[in-house]
């Protein structure tokens, strides 16, 4: 399977921390790759850095081959590194279906003002991106929600629109930062569901997560971070059984690597 996403030997370092050390792996295309770790490995500092939130001290990301570190964040995701999952990238007053469609404005780089205008070019263009936003409501399970504001979304479905507007915006990698976060069992197995099937669709997909059973049943390989630097990679079965990582989990006071 061809390479997505390419990370090599990147480090971040904070003053005298090193919160990211010399670490490289890769995404390869139509995959689940989880980024996992005890609190403080570094999760959340990589999840900047391969999103171009952060700049590295050293090392580099690339997406098929091009050198997106030190990009800005909005041209890393123009050129398809997408994350979702901030709250504050949804309109609240606006419904979950124009969520959708603005976002694929955000894709085609047309103008946004005619959309709220209601300029003639951007009606046409709003047929369009209306069809496609449809569709993907349906495929995250948001179809009868279309019309409702978003702030009146439960939990679970507002992560799904993170997804949908994410989706909207054509990514070549989703990055998703912690999903199953703040959810109940049921919905978890629901997004995990879901997760899988745009996957299967093939999309490329890469998460940090903390809750090991989802992140054990959703993913095709796994990368473990301790104290920054990266201790282990393989699949589920794989890291379950690996002493390094039931080590680094028996010193923290994070869930058990197990099941
Ligand atoms: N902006 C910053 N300035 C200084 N230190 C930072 C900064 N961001 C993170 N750190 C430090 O870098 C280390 C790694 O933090 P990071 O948040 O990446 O870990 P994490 O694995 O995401 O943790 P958690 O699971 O608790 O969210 C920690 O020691 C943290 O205190």
């Amino acid at each position: 399977m061809a390479e997505m996403l390419e990370v090599s030997g990147i480090t971040k370092r904070f003053g005298g921390l090193v919160a990211v050390n010399n670490v490289s792996f890769s995404v390869r295309e139509k995959e689940i790759l989880s980024v996992i770790g005890p609190n403080g490995a570094g999760k959340s500092t990589l999840f900047k850095l391969i999103s171009s939130f952060l700049r590295p001290t050293s090392g580099e990301v690339r997406l098929k081959g091009e050198r997106i570190s030190g990009m800005a964040p909005h041209i890393a995701a123009r050129k398809g590194v997408v994350r979702t999952f901030q709250e504050t990238t949804i309109f609240k007053n606006m419904s979950v279906r124009d969520n959708v469609i603005i976002a694929h404005h955000l894709r085609s780089k047309a103008n946004l003002a005619g959309f709220f205008l209601g300029t003639g070019a951007a009606r046409a263009d709003e047929a369009a991106f209306g069809q496609s936003a449809d569709e993907i409501l349906a495929l995250l399970g948001l179809a009868s929600l279309a019309n409702e504001i978003a702030r009146n979304l439960p939990h679970g479905h507002l992560r799904a629109l993170g997804i949908a507007i994410g989706l909207a915006t054509d990514p070549s990698i989703l990055l998703l930062d912690e999903p199953f976060a703040g959810m109940n069992h049921e919905e978890t197995m629901r997004m995990v569901a879901m997760v899988r099937r745009l996957r299967d669709l093939g999309l490329t997909i890469l998460l940090v997560e903390h809750d090991m059973p989802a992140v054990m049943k959703i993913s095709d390989r796994i990368v473990v971070l301790n104290f920054g630097q990266k201790i282990a990679e393989g699949t589920p079965s794989e890291i379950q059984a690996n002493d390094k990582v039931i080590e680094a989990y028996l010193g923290s006071e994070d869930e058990a690597i197990g099941l």
